[in-house]
């Protein structure tokens, strides 16, 4: 069993998301405002449509916090949907007579399914003649949820081991970062300033142009994010199992973020065009000591262990599917030929990507950590960590 348990619940246009985190450990200290921040992080970025704009991240803690300082309870978040007002009826938990739904616009059933969502095929498995039940839980509103929870597993990554992660955008529609340095938490700042969460500066403006294109166009975009982790320690994660390993882990909870398709570790699907002897990492000396790897093509993990090098994690996110010049498709009450619904909607959502694989990436090395280093304060799982990086370096 995993040492973090996390779990989300709650509807795009529902009264509040809810996120459970269970084993962190006592002593993690946090707060609102902190979450909040992480959460405002998520909003950011050029190209989103227009919900982020009046829509505000009402965030609580309703358990296993104290005075700032997490308890070893679980801890229980709520993200409050300022929009609920609006939606009250048609979202209602309780049975509505139906003559307080009548003539209510949004309750008509979706019948035109989008393509590129989960829509039909959501339809198909639960039964459901109107895609709405499907796509309030599918809706990357959820995201929220996990980066409130990865924003207290940083918190605590960084306050229990000295560990930071940054995240940014590396590509965006036919737009690349040229950048040679790679961002580090000490970063965070100048990313969340850029439109795009983009460290090239030429670049950013490139993939803005690119957006502003797209959106004239009726289009949408995708694009690359990377998650940047520093100051991890060799050995979390196992080659003795398949589900143990670090990258496997981590490549599941990249791929459970809403349109992510494709994920890559260092130097990662370019590495199948070359040869072997250009393909890994040399271990060399290190300078006080010790050993380290000579470059970073693996992304720091081996054998699904962590190296203690830095670790590189990248996703692909596939272009916004709610594409205004409206796709193909089949109006599920009547078998014929529509184009799909279509209401508002994000016209690349690649900088708030980035920052929920941040969040999804804390968590599983939160995870990893734990299940290495124990402990039940933050106090005692540093202490394992420090004697366990000691005997390391006397080794
Ligand atoms: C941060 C974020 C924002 C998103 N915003 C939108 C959006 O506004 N409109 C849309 O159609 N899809 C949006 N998506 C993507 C869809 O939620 C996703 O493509 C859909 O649920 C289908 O899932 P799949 O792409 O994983 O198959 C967003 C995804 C993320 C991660
Ligand atoms: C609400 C968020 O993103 C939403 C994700 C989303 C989708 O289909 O995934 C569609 C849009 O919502 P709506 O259909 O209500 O306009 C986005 O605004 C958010 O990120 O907080």
């Amino acid at each position: 069993m995993s040492a973090l348990r996390w779990l989300t619940a709650g509807e795009s246009h529902g009264p509040a998301l809810t996120a459970v985190l269970e084993g962190l450990p006592a002593g993690v200290r946090t707060s609102t405002h902190e979450v909040a921040d992480a959460l405002a992080r998520r909003r950011l970025g050029h190209g989103r449509g227009a919900r982020m704009r009046f829509e505000r991240d009402e965030v609580d803690f309703v358990g296993g916090i104290r005075h700032g300082r997490t308890l070893g309870s679980p801890i229980a978040v709520r993200v409050g949907n300022s929009e609920w007002p609006k939606w009250e009826t048609v979202m209602a938990a309780d049975p509505v007579p139906a003559a307080a739904l009548a003539g209510q616009a949004r309750n008509a059933p979706l019948t035109r399914p989008r393509p590129g969502h989960a829509d039909l095929a959501g339809m198909q498995k639960y039964g459901f003649e109107d895609a709405r039940p499907v796509l309030e839980r599918a809706s990357a509103r959820e995201t929220a949820a996990r980066v409130a929870l990865g924003s207290i597993a940083e918190a605590f990554l960084r306050q229990a081991y000295g560990i930071g992660l940054v995240s940014h955008v590396v590509a965006l529609g036919g737009q690349r970062s040229a950048s040679p340095a790679l961002p580090g938490p000490e970063d965070t700042e100048r990313l969340d300033a850029d439109p795009v969460r983009c460290f090239d500066t030429t670049a950013s403006a490139a993939m803005v142009a690119e957006i502003d294109r797209a959106h004239r166009a009726g289009d949408t975009l995708g694009g690359v994010v990377e998650v940047v982790v520093r100051g991890l320690p060799p050995g979390l994660g196992s080659h003795v199992h398949w589900d143990r390993r670090l990258d496997a882990r981590l490549a599941g909870a990249l791929m459970g973020i809403q349109a992510i398709k494709g994920v890559e570790f260092g130097a990662g699907f370019a590495l199948a065009a070359v040869p072997g002897s250009r393909a890994h990492d040399e271990i060399v000396p290190a300078d006080g000591g010790g050993v380290r790897r000579a470059s970073g093509r693996s992304g720091g993990v081996e054998g699904g262990i962590s190296t203690g090098e830095l670790l590189r994690v990248r996703a692909a996110m596939k272009p916004i599917a709610t594409v205004p010049r409206a796709l193909a498709t089949v109006d599920t009450a009547t078998g014929e030929a529509a184009v799909a619904h279509h209401q508002r909607s994000d016209v690349c959502a690649v900088p708030a990507a980035a920052v929920v694989a941040q969040a999804v990436t804390a968590l599983v090395i939160a995870d990893a950590a734990l299940e290495k280093f124990g402990g039940d304060s933050v106090p005692e799982t540093a202490r394992n960590h420090r004697a366990y990086l000691t005997h390391l370096a006397v080794e």
